[in-house]
């Protein structure tokens, strides 16, 4: 199984690009949708609401459940920031939120193997903090300049200085893209960003044996498990 890391600029298009990969037949391993669903779960939510308090409770929930879920942007403004506090509540709800992601990400890792998988996509944020750049063979990061992504995220209600925020708690992108094997700049439409991704995959495909094991000619060994 070749397993494809994709990283980024918040904003820059990585969603957008896992969503073609799969299309083209990846298999999509989207880390902010198991954290969405880690913090979901009661026992989770019990433990952040005894620390952050009933202020991180969602007052009107969609979904009328027996125990109270979490209010994401309340929880959002508590934690990114440069100030010590926030940065310490970061630490808080990562230190309970990551450890049960990265369990998951394992056993999906584990079942895409078993079932033959050939290439899984591993869609996480914080890959390079979290280490999971070891387990892959290839890393791609999608970017897009600032003033783009500013507009992008305004559209989804978040200001500059949300992302900002969020951004500093991350490596840089200039790093990001110095330890990526590919740099995909997606400043352009999207049927062309579909192009672009389209070309890469065919790349790729091409790089790969008939039965899915990884050309070693053409893979950094730095990245193999
Ligand atoms: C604080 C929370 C509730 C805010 O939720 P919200 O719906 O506003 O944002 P969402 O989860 O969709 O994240 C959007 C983007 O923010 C950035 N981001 C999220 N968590 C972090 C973090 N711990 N550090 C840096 N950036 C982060 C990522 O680029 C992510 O793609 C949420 O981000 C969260 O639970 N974060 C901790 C879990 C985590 O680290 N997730 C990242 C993937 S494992
Ligand atoms: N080439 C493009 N042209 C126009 N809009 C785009 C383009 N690429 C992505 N978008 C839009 O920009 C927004 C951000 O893209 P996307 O969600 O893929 O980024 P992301 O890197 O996954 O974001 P995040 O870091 O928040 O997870 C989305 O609304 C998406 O539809």
């Amino acid at each position: 199984m070749f397993v494809l890391g994709i990283i980024g600029s918040i904003a820059g298009g990585k969603s957008t690009a896992s969503a073609i990969l799969q299309e083209l037949g990846a298999t999509w391993i989207n880390a902010d949708a198991i954290a969405r669903s880690v913090l979901d779960r009661p026992e989770v939510v019990e433990k952040l609401i005894g620390y952050f308090g009933d202020s991180i409770v969602l007052k009107s929930p969609p979904k009328q459940g027996t125990h109270p879920q979490i209010d994401r942007a309340a929880l959002g403004k508590l934690v990114f920031g440069d100030d010590d506090s926030k940065r310490l509540a970061l630490l808080y709800l990562e230190s309970v939120v990551h450890p049960i992601v990265r369990h998951e990400i394992m056993s999906i890792l584990k079942q895409c193997s078993q079932q033959q998988v050939q290439v899984a996509l591993l869609d996480v944020p914080l890959l390079f903090e979290s280490h999971w750049d070891v387990a892959c063979d290839s890393i791609w990061c999608i970017d897009a300049p600032l003033q783009t992504r500013i507009t992008r995220v305004q559209q989804r209600g978040w200001s500059a200085d949300e992302l900002i925020r969020r951004e500093a708690n991350q490596l840089s992108i200039d790093r990001k893209r110095a330890l990526s094997d590919l740099v995909i700049d997606n400043n352009s439409s999207i049927t062309y960003f579909t192009n672009i991704i389209r070309q890469h995959w065919q790349s790729l495909m091409q790089s790969l044996s008939p039965i899915g094991e990884v050309n070693t000619s053409v893979v950094h060994d730095s990245h193999c498990l």
